[in-house]
């Protein structure tokens, strides 16, 4: 698949809101926003003022639009209309990508969503999230290799509870990262998986997530916006 929307040729760092009116704040530190639409309270118009901005705006930050269904640990409890809500906003120029969770795209239902996104040159950021546990590094590269299949980029989000579960995920984005067809993002949640994600960058991870308000983590585990950014800028990645 081509990209063409927001690359993710070096890493790139998501600013994760529910409130675009925070975006200003995270100018300084990150790359792009994350707008958790299932958080917010009307999302597609929220989305539209900000595009009108955004226009006008020269250092605004590109939409990373997520949509995270309910049975991924999100909020947005009606399939439909949360695949059509990101269709939608695709439109937007502000809009350079969006995620589809992985189970989507292998049950059918974002098919429609994941063309709609290549026609208008929005990156596809194809996701998988495990809140339990770290499967296997034979499991986890099988999800991160199909995740990569159908969307630009690859996105797998573990839960670690020791260091090996850390090593784990970092094997596996070492070991599909050094394959020049795959972009890929990882990162451990909870306590014992918040060092990868400074450290998984280094192994070629692409994207990070923090939260623009450290109040308001969206995931567990997650540094606040400005540690992130310093600790991944402060391990930019070594030679092979
Ligand atoms: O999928 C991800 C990654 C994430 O879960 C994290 O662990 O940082 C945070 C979410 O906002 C984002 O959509």
């Amino acid at each position: 698949m081509g990209l063409e929307g927001l690359e993710f040729e070096s890493f790139t760092l998501a600013a994760s809101t529910a409130d675009l009116s925070e975006e200003p704040a995270a100018r300084s530190h990150a790359d792009v926003i994350e707008f958790r639409m299932d958080l917010a309270s009307e999302p597609v118009a929220a989305l539209e003022s900000y595009d009108a901005e955004y226009e006008e705006t020269a250092d605004a930050l590109p939409v990373l639009a997520t949509n995270r269904a309910a049975w991924e640990g999100g909020e947005a409890a009606d399939d439909e209309k949360r695949l059509d809500a990101l269709a939608e906003v695709t439109q937007l120029d502000a809009v350079q990508a969006i995620d589809i969770e992985l189970a989507s795209l292998r049950d059918g239902s974002a098919t429609t969503l994941n063309e709609t996104a290549a026609t208008r040159g929005v990156t596809v950021v194809a996701s998988a999230h495990d809140f339990e546990e770290t499967p296997s590094v034979v499991a986890m590269s099988e999800t991160l290799t199909d995740a990569c299949r159908y969307g630009d980029v690859g996105k797998l989000a573990v839960t670690a509870t020791d260091r090996s579960d850390a090593l784990a995920l970092l094997t596996v984005t070492h070991q599909l990262a050094r394959e020049d067809e795959h972009t890929v993002a990882t990162m451990a949640m909870g306590a014992a998986g918040s060092h990868t994600r400074a450290v998984a960058p280094v192994y070629g991870s692409r994207i990070g997530y923090a939260p623009v308000d450290p109040s308001k983590a969206t995931a567990p585990g997650q540094y606040d916006l400005e540690t992130l950014s310093r600790l991944v800028t402060q391990l930019e990645p070594a030679a092979d």
